[in-house]
């Protein structure tokens, strides 16, 4: 199920300023190449990372699944000055590519790639974050969010991606995926806990705005 209408969709590509060419090409790539690519965040998604970063300007960004890079260049394109992107995908077979386009972004030096599972990785990860990018395996959504909790400054920002999992959240509990339901309980504990303010956005496939107080 399409949680957003293809009319609706086209209505908001039209009126948000059009992919950059780099991105345009890494999203064909992807398409023509990769396994599983509607998995990339795409046009709106992409300009919509973009200007939270761009409105943040943060020194210190994490993502979470890298996949062909796309995320990580939208996001890196509001980094503050001395600003770096850490960014983690524990597919070695799409480092390559996602390499080579983070390179021809221009942003080498200031994105650093991790190829590992994201549990093991985060714990090396010596830094205060303002603003992570959640989009990797559903089951993990909760663990990496404690992860991750006193890796991230007060008024930082987590963004977690699918968080609708396809309109499946809404479905009868015996026709939702396992993903769904960890899509559900995640959405439960960020907006249960008490040092945290949420906003769910129906956006794509649902992205889920969380702030640290
Ligand atoms: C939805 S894709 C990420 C899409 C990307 N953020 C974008 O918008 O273009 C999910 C990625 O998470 C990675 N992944 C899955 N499980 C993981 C884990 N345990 N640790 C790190 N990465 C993982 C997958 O290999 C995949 O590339």
């Amino acid at each position: 199920m399409e949680v957003i209408s293809g009319e609706i969709q086209a209505f908001a590509e039209k009126y948000t300023t059009p992919e950059p060419g780099l991105l345009y090409r890494l999203h064909r790539e992807t398409y023509l190449k990769v396994d599983q690519p509607h998995m990339l965040s795409g046009h709106v998604q992409g300009r919509f990372l973009t200007m939270v970063s761009q409105m943040m300007r943060p020194r210190r960004i994490l993502e979470i699944g890298t996949y062909t890079g796309y995320s990580a260049i939208c996001l890196a394109q509001g980094l503050a000055e001395d600003g770096h992107l850490h960014t983690i995908d524990v597919n070695e077979e799409l480092e390559e590519m996602s390499g080579r386009y983070i390179t021809e972004a221009g942003f080498r030096e200031r994105i650093t790639q991790h190829t590992g599972k994201a549990a093991d990785i985060i714990p090396q990860l010596d830094e205060v974050f303002d603003l992570v990018f959640i989009d990797a395996d559903k089951a993990g959504y909760g663990g990496y969010y404690d992860l991750m909790w006193e890796k991230l400054r007060p008024g930082g920002f987590m963004l977690a991606d699918n968080v609708l999992y396809h309109g499946e959240v809404v479905l009868e509990e015996t026709a939702q995926s396992n993903n769904a339901k960890a899509m559900i309980s995640f959405c439960r504990k960020a907006v249960a806990d008490d040092r945290a303010e949420t906003l769910l956005l129906t956006m794509r496939d649902g992205v889920l705005m969380i702030r640290k107080k």
